[in-house]
């Protein structure tokens, strides 16, 4: 483990000279065998055969990308930008409608680009000519294009992502959201984010001190639907073929604990890191990025407010995120996102790991929008299909992280399902209570996104109602599982850990708030193995004691815990079951 930025206390980052950003690549890294990314150098007039084997290419690609793949036309398997004459690319996009028709997958052209050679703008020349060639009588200039296809599978409404939104206090976080979510600009006095709170007094204050989740959908041609245009979030549900699901958390100091629940909480597959182009890195910015980065939560940063910057605060704001962003823990380069091809450009390079996407946007002129929009609507799941398909297999678990008793409809837990399936109609059962036990439950109906629904899969949010735990205290942190299928219980648990931040040593006796998942609570430091004390920066494993009930927790969970300036991050390895 490293030492991550931002959670290794309050000593200042080194300002050596900015990061110069990586220039957009000429050629693209080799096809590789798996993910969603396939290279075509050209679709031409397939045999009857070929377009079946082809078919069955983009059914793989779409399963490997849950449900999207980026087809690149002109591109070689080795990456190198060949280029295609138009009438080549035209005959090469029929082929790919056909083939998207037979599987009943949507087309979006991302971008069709004329490409040029290095040293000047004069365009590159195709320069083999192939038994199959149609480029005789045709312009030679060559293009590529880059294409989205995208299939829900069956068994889902939509392709879904979760967002988290980061960053410190009044940078703007909720307004942003308001602004992608509803469709309309801000007035600098906080109108767009209205819709966002959750609480009278975080209208009052203009504060967000809870957890809010707001969705915006992506039509098949990529629209962004808002409620600009529809009513109500099950329109946008139902309307969407992509579901983005923000959720916007808390900038201030004293909220850090909500955010921390967030995170740990609603696994976020990214997040942005909103940061004022006024106040630059400020506040909780730095504390924030570590929290991401310890989890493993990809960053997009999102440079907020540039209406109101000077093009010399601009850079400046620019010159700290590059020296935030390579530092120690997080060692990425920054790379500006300027119009819509590098919006595209940018999802590769998130999922390299190396590389963190810029965004400039103000939410009051809507500068940066739409590329925010172009990039959101192309971004993956950051779970490999494999990974999904594994938990699927596992027996249910669904952590808890919210409950309501509902006049009409009894208990109702909101959170997230991290294995299994669950389906209305399941009999399941909840826990731990107090002394561990679990209490058998039904589950009478099921809703996401507002939305009634029949079937819950593993890695997807939702909320169920309950029916037989009526005198239960149900409360954040437990989980519905089949008590039959063992799960995890434990007061004591071994965790290999990284102590970030501490004013002098701990010792066995320690106390802090340890977040796992879903569960926080306040656990002692009983011993730790082969040393008495762990100063700042030493690792070590250490075994917890949870101070109250006991609770959920699964070997290879991540594990965060804080207490005032005290912060470290770290891994369980073993739980001792109740
Ligand atoms: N001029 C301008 N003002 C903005 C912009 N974005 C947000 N604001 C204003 O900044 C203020 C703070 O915005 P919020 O969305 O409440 O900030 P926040 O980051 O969510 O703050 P916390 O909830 O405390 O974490 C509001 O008055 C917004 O109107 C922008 O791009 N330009």
């Amino acid at each position: 483990m490293e030492s991550f930025v931002g959670l290794s206390g309050p000593s200042n980052q080194d300002l050596e000279s900015p990061l110069a950003s990586d220039p957009i690549p000429d050629s693209l890294p080799p096809e590789a065998a798996e993910g969603n990314v396939e290279y075509k150098l050209k679709l031409i007039n397939p045999s009857q055969s070929r377009l079946e084997h082809l078919v069955t290419q983009m059914k793989w690609r779409l399963r490997e990308g849950q449900g999207e793949a980026i087809y690149e036309i002109g591109v070689d398997d080795g990456g190198t930008l060949v280029g295609l004459c138009e009438l080549e690319m035209d005959a090469s996009m029929k082929t790919l409608y056909l083939m998207a028709d037979k599987l009943g997958a949507s087309i979006n052209i991302l971008r069709e680009q004329m490409i040029t050679g290095e040293s000047d703008l004069t365009p590159r020349k195709v320069t083999e000519k192939k038994e199959n060639d149609v480029s005789d009588n045709q312009s030679n200039r060559p293009f590529h294009g880059q294409v989205l296809i995208r299939k829900v599978p069956d068994d889902q409404q939509s392709i879904e992502i979760r967002v988290a939104v980061l960053g410190n206090t009044d940078v703007g976080k909720s307004t942003l959201l308001g602004v992608l979510t509803q469709g309309d600009m801000d007035n600098g006095h906080g109108s767009a984010r209205l819709n966002v709170f959750r609480h009278l007094h975080e209208v009052r204050t203009g504060r967000t001190s809870s957890i809010s989740c707001e969705i915006l959908g992506f039509s098949s041609s990529g629209c962004p639907l808002t409620y600009n245009t529809f009513y109500t979030a099950e329109d946008i549900y139902d309307h969407a073929t992509k579901l983005i699901t923000f959720i916007d958390l808390a900038g201030h100091q004293k909220y850090m604990r909500v955010t921390v629940c967030g995170l740990t909480g609603h696994s976020p597959h990214f997040a942005l890191l909103v940061v004022s182009a006024v106040t630059g890195v400020a506040g909780t910015t730095k504390e924030h990025l570590g929290l991401a980065l310890a989890l493993g939560v990809p960053i997009v940063v999102v440079v907020n407010k540039v209406d109101l910057a000077s093009t010399y605060m601009l850079q400046q704001t620019r010159h700290q995120v590059e020296d935030l962003l390579k530092g120690p823990g997080c060692k990425k380069a920054c790379f500006y996102v300027e119009c819509v091809d590098d919006a595209y450009g940018a999802v590769s390079m998130l999922i390299s790991g190396n590389v963190a996407p810029v965004f400039s946007v103000s939410c009051v002129s809507g500068i940066g929008i739409d590329l925010l929009y172009a990039f959101l609507n192309v971004i993956p799941p950051s779970i490999s299909v494999k990974e999904k398909e594994r938990l699927i297999q596992l027996p249910n678990e669904f952590q808890i992280d919210e409950t309501f008793r509902l006049s009409d409809v009894g208990i109702v837990v909101g959170g997230l399902l991290t294995q299994g399936i669950i389906k209305e109609g399941d009999s399941t059962s909840v826990g731990p209570l107090e002394d561990g036990s679990f209490f058998p439950v039904k589950i009478t109906s099921i809703h996401r996104h507002k939305t009634p629904c029949r079937v819950v899969r593993a890695g997807e949010s939702a909320t169920l109602a309950l029916a037989g735990c009526q005198n239960i205290n149900i409360r954040k942190g437990m989980v519905l599982a089949n008590f039959n299928s063992h799960p995890p219980v434990c007061q004591f648990f071994q965790a290999q850990i990284n102590l970030l931040f501490h004013t002098g040593l701990i010792t066995s006796g320690f106390q802090t708030t340890v977040h796992i998942g879903n569960v926080r609570q306040t656990a002692t430091l009983v011993k730790i193995m082969g040393n008495k004390s762990l100063a700042t920066n030493d690792k070590g494993t250490v075994i917890f004691r949870f101070m109250k009930q006991p609770e959920c927790v699964r070997p290879g969970a991540q594990l965060l815990f804080r207490e005032g300036r005290t912060k470290g991050i770290g891994q369980v390895t073993q739980v001792f079951q109740f």
